[in-house]
């Protein structure tokens, strides 16, 4: 089963990242006052930065960011500390600075630390599956103008890739081309799904996604939900596609 969408709207980037990054620790307090170790997976690109700096500045002492456990959504296969990586952009984001134990954070392995694209998405799968099985409380999820989450391109073969936790992406259209993402049967499992959008050029994207009946080989955002809650916290020009009410 899976929690039908719901959409907040703020006026602007700032304000939408504010919101979820309040939600997010309260989410990760709650988590803990009801005993699991919460486990996390976060996003790149512009709203993924933008919610980490928005937890660091905010009140965020609440949550034992000691028991939180961290993925990646998608990582760019590029070396460690490469300044493309979305974790390298979290990290300057802050996410080293909110107290997280190393051994819980999960990134993915670049170039310079796996003999392939193939053997780094492998070993993603394998210590997700070892560590907690990727019962995620909640997924962050940026979308691209395409529609893309995580590294899921519209209409990419790697969709098509079943019975897997963490897959090899050749060939993205967008740069650089080789990349490790979570599937779809993996992000489907979160408690959460929340979709960080800011921007009119993604209005196109959030309308489509949030169309009945979108399919998600075309538009990936529409393939994503939370078995709890599915959220879309968006500033008002990415919300411009969708009716007021
Ligand atoms: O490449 C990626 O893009 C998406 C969206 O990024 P944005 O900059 O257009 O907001 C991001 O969510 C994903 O994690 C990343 O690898």
């Amino acid at each position: 089963m899976s929690a039908e969408p719901q959409v907040r709207r703020h006026p602007d980037k700032q304000a939408a990242a504010g919101a979820a990054a309040a939600a997010l620790v309260e989410a990760l307090a709650a988590a803990q006052a009801e005993g699991r170790e919460p486990q996390v997976a976060l996003t790149g690109g512009s709203m993924g930065s933008a919610i980490v700096q928005a937890v660091l500045d905010g009140p965020h002492d609440q949550v034992d960011w000691s028991t939180v456990t961290v993925w990646w959504g998608d990582e760019r296969y590029l070396p460690a500390g490469d300044p493309d990586r979305n974790d390298v952009q979290n990290d300057e984001a802050g996410l080293d600075r909110l107290g997280l134990r190393p051994e819980r954070v999960h990134r993915v392995a670049g170039p310079d630390a796996s003999a392939s694209l193939e053997e780094s998405a492998t070993a993603y799968g394998h210590e997700m599956r070892a560590d907690g099985s990727g019962e995620f409380d909640v997924v962050l999820l940026g979308v691209g103008p395409d529609g893309h989450v995580a590294s899921l391109f519209p209409q990419h073969p790697a969709q098509r890739v079943g019975d897997a936790v963490a897959i090899p992406v050749t060939d993205s259209p967008k740069p650089p081309p080789e990349r490790v993402s979570l599937t779809f049967e993996a992000l489907n499992r979160a408690r959460q799904v929340w979709f960080l959008v800011a921007g009119d050029d993604k209005a196109e994207a959030v309308a489509a996604a949030l169309r009945p009946g979108a399919d998600r080989w075309d538009v990936p955002a529409a393939g994503v939900r939370g078995r709890l809650a599915t959220t879309w916290w968006l500033d008002e020009p990415a919300a411009s596609g969708l009716p007021q009410d």
